[in-house]
């Protein structure tokens, strides 16, 4: 009877909004923490996985989107290991470096002559650019003990600091000063290091140089992906997570007039056209239909997973004390995926001589870069005349210059995305908490966007929200890792 009368605390109740790589991994991570006592709603209208996307081509499907996992990337591996996900590895292909006129390397098939060739051009920069991820990674990968033992940031700034004042550092200077104070030569940095940034984000080596220095990451030799295809991460993660996926757009979120400390988030079908928008358009009727068919949810804290930006963010944050802003721009991206046969000489290569990759080191080029694809399923490293390609440019390639690099195209399909910031060096970096209980799990982007970024992001909004709840700084604190003697 004594026990009955004790009162409980009702189950939080968290909204996630965003079914990417990042949402998902938050839903994943509240339930970790919270165990019974929260109930998850993950807002998602569109399919699981964000930006972690497959296209499906003549039966087969290829990574439209995120496709590498670095091997040091812990969150991913367990993951994928916890969930009976195998990993697939790319097959060893040719590569060139091109300049829209000409190539200045293009690898053979034996290692040591493709290693003479970069020393004869760029010296022991060709060794030193592999040294340098793995050491800046040595610092990077204290954030999984710091995770581990509960330590949760307020914004972006300070947990860089907290793996090392460098890692903040390199956020405020562009990969050319970073790698020029390293010693690397202009050569280097404009060829090696510009193919490597404008393949994984379309950019120069003036974005920072942290995000930089992922980019370098990006170009392991020891990368993998998920059979199956990348999202099935983000899947197994929202089905783990006992999450609700609500089909539903989300238009606002409202700090509560009633009730402190809670969150009203409006939200809409997919399909509807948002009341504003109907009525500007002069469809009264559709407007007041359309409201009929919103609704609004109370919550106890809202977690933002979808990228926030002055020009594209359409979730209104409403009755907040504070203004938000938030600044800065993702970089459109235009991924088109052929079935079909490449014409080498448009490439300004010999018949006999057409690469599996194809990097430039111009950035003003139609694309940043051309290379044969496998199936996310079964891949067998086949180099048949027909193959899959994948082009990533910063416009829509026009039907006529496809038609020049294809002499045949069975399926052609194209896909853009808000791929990932627009990075500089004097960009504020952005905070995870944006009001107590009201988190900005992307903000982590501004650092560098990858998946394990924004698994990293998860972890830490998952733990901002738990410490709020219970109202207790120490919330969801573990004894630390023992070091290994
Ligand atoms: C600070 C350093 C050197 C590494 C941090 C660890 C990390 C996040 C490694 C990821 C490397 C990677 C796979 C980069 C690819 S760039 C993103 C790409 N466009 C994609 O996701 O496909």
């Amino acid at each position: 009877q004594l026990l009955h009368d004790i009162p409980t605390k009702p189950a939080a109740r968290i909204a996630v909004i965003g079914g990417g790589i990042g949402g998902t991994a938050a839903a994943y991570f509240l339930h970790d923490l919270f165990g019974d006592e929260v109930l998850i709603d993950l807002y998602e209208p569109d399919h699981i996985g964000g930006r972690l996307a497959t296209l499906s081509v003549a039966g087969q499907e290829y990574e439209a989107g995120g496709s590498v996992i670095h091997p040091a990337n812990q969150y991913m591996k367990n993951f994928a290991a916890q969930f009976g996900l195998s990993h697939t590895t790319p097959c060893s292909e040719s590569v060139g470096l091109f300049n829209g006129e000409d190539y200045v390397f293009t690898s053979s098939n034996i290692a040591l002559v493709d290693f003479a060739k970069l020393f004869l051009r760029y010296g022991w920069d060709v060794y030193r650019l592999q040294k340098v991820p793995a050491a800046v990674l040595q610092d990077f990968i204290k954030i999984y003990k710091l995770q581990h033992e509960g330590q949760a940031f307020k914004d972006v700034a300070s947990l860089l600091l907290a793996m090392s004042k460098e890692m903040l550092r390199m956020t405020q200077m562009s990969t050319t000063d970073w790698l020029m104070e390293q010693g690397f030569s202009p050569l280097t940095i404009s060829e090696l290091v510009m193919s490597a940034l404008q393949c994984n984000y379309g950019q120069t080596p003036e974005m920072h140089a942290f995000v930089g220095l992922i980019a370098l990451a990006g170009a392991d030799s020891n990368l993998w992906s998920v059979e199956g295809g990348n999202k099935r991460v983000a899947e197994e993660l929202l089905k783990h997570s006992r999450a609700s996926l609500l089909r539903r757009r989300v238009a606002q979120v409202a700090h509560s007039t009633s009730t402190p400390r809670k969150f009203m988030v409006w939200s809409h079908e997919p399909d509807e056209p948002v009341e504003a928008e109907a009525a500007a358009m002069g469809q009264k009727d559709a407007a007041q239909e359309t409201k009929e068919t919103w609704r609004e949810q109370e919550y106890d804290a809202v977690i933002l997973a979808t990228p926030l930006t002055q020009d594209s963010t359409k979730i209104q944050l409403v009755n907040f004390t504070q203004q938000f802003s938030f600044s800065g721009h993702y970089e459109p991206i235009e991924t088109t995926i052929v079935r079909g046969v490449v014409r080498p000489e448009s490439l300004m290569l010999n018949d006999d001589e057409m690469l599996d990759n194809i990097l430039v080191i111009n950035p003003r080029l139609m694309f940043n870069s051309f290379g044969r694809q496998q199936p996310v399923k079964g891949r067998k490293c086949d180099q048949e005349a027909v193959g899959v390609w994948k082009i990533f440019s910063p416009h829509k390639i026009p039907e006529d210059l496809l038609d020049i690099f294809f002499q045949r195209r069975e399926v052609t399909h194209a896909i853009s995305w808000l791929a990932y910031p627009h990075y500089s060096t004097n960009q504020t970096l952005g905070d995870f908490e944006l009001a107590p209980g009201l988190y900005h799990l992307n903000a982590i982007e501004w650092a560098g966007s990858a998946m394990e970024m924004s698994v990293i992001g998860a972890k830490n909004v998952a733990l901002l929200a738990y410490k709020q709840w219970k109202n207790d700084p120490d919330a969801g604190k573990k004894p630390p890792i023992k070091e290994e003697l």
